[in-house]
């Protein structure tokens, strides 16, 4: 990767390219052009389910920042984890914290970006102190439940009979700009309801108004933790071995001449071809595939324009495309699995973040489908009478 970007117009550039939107930029502006310092911004990433390759798209943008010279936190909301319709038990949450760490670590270095100057910060080892909860009692005399409520609609995972712990979520999350000391909170469009209400009421407070950057929500690689099942990028584990990678990508929906759905051209706009402007410069793009000599040879397209015109047009077939991804996607996890297998610290807070469903949820689980019961619905509700209530409570933009 090359140095860093010294003019504050170039900086600006890098900082908020390929984002769907910006909010308050003028706020970055003025940091590189009159104050002229480093701009601090944060990703706020709460450890819930196993990291995915759609994490490389974020990752991305925190290479981005990084070499526009930013001061990057990345938070490790281990409470908001928890505060999620306890997607995290609080008894996994630190390991899985640690394994976050590991894993957005790895990618990074995987995408060959120096990470000395990287940031991580875990949400309780701050947001316990009695200055943070006061700070969110005032919030929450400030903020109606009606608008804590559709702040988080986007985030926090809708149920029936919806938590008070939804509601807390977002507030904890105005709070953190001001206590991670940032200027800046990247994050995910889906963020943007959240974001929003800090702009409104951070002020109330008395902390300064911070300026919010949202990356699109790239189709078909499940960002935020949140699975997409009709793609399979959303669906490789970081750690997914090669052979289950090659799997994987084989069943994935790519039909042949169909460039509109289609998650692995995706992939390759979103990640590929981003991590090769990364790493050999502005404008650069490659993508190779090793075919075999009886279809044609080994293939290489210099943008990704060439690459879906030749799929389009099928002079590129559906098995050729998808043996290039699954390559280059190996290619990007081999560090990181050489990492965690180098690291019984990486491994621990797998194991025990993650651990091997016992017999014993195994059949809960069972139980519970039999039942036709949906956790955390009431214990008599249907999927039918949850999706019912659902579409009642929906609300009205
Ligand atoms: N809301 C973010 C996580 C997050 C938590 C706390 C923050 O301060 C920022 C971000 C997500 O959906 O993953």
């Amino acid at each position: 990767m090359s140095g860093i970007v010294e003019d504050p117009e170039e900086k600006y550039k890098l900082i908020t390219k390929g984002l769907q939107e910006v909010l308050n930029g003028q706020i970055i502006k003025k940091i590189l052009t009159e104050e002229k310092r480093h701009v601090k911004i944060y990703l706020g990433t709460a450890p819930t389910g196993r990291p995915h390759c759609g994490y490389f798209v974020p990752m991305l943008k925190l290479a981005h920042f990084l070499k526009a010279g930013c001061e990057v936190t990345v938070l490790l909301a281990d409470l908001h984890a928890f505060l999620d319709n306890m997607k995290a038990p609080l008894e996994v949450v630190n390991y899985r914290a640690k394994y976050y760490e590991f894993v957005e670590k790895a990618m990074l270095k995987s995408l060959g970006v120096p990470i000395e100057k990287l940031k991580f910060v875990v949400g309780s080892s701050y947001q316990l102190t009695p200055e943070y909860t006061l700070d969110l009692f005032k919030l929450a005399n400030i903020v109606t439940q009606n608008d804590a409520k559709r702040a988080g609609a986007d985030v926090v995972k809708q149920v029936s009979n919806p938590l008070l712990s939804g509601l807390i979520y977002p507030l904890m999350q105005v709070l953190d700009e001001h206590y991670l000391d940032v200027d800046v909170q990247f994050g995910g469009v889906d963020q943007r309801k959240i974001f929003v209400l800090a702009e409104e009421n951070i002020e109330a407070l008395g902390y300064k108004k911070r300026a919010h950057l949202m990356n699109p929500m790239v189709p078909g690689l499940g960002q935020g933790g949140k699975m997409s099942s009709s793609d399979p990028n959303s669906k490789i584990d970081i750690l997914e071995t090669p052979k289950q990678v090659k799997k994987k990508i084989n069943s994935a929906f790519c039909a042949p001449g169909n460039v509109e759905e289609n998650g692995l051209l995706s992939f390759v706009q979103y990640v590929v071809g981003p991590i090769y402007e990364l790493q050999h410069g502005e404008g650069q793009f490659e993508f190779f595939i090793d075919r075999p000599e009886k279809y044609g040879g080994p293939i290489s397209f210099s943008s990704f324009e060439e690459l879906k015109a030749a799929y389009k047009e099928e002079k590129l077939s559906p098995v050729d495309l998808k043996s290039g991804v699954a390559d280059t996607i190996n290619k990007l996890l081999a560090p990181i699995i050489a990492e965690y297998q180098a690291s019984p610290e990486f491994q621990e807070a797998d194991t025990k973040g993650y651990p091997a469903p016992g017999k014993d949820s195994k059949k809960k689980a069972k139980k519970e489908k039999k039942r036709g019961t949906k956790y955390p619905g009431k214990k008599d509700e249907t999927e039918d009478d949850v999706a019912k209530k659902l579409e009642d409570t929906k609300i009205e933009d």
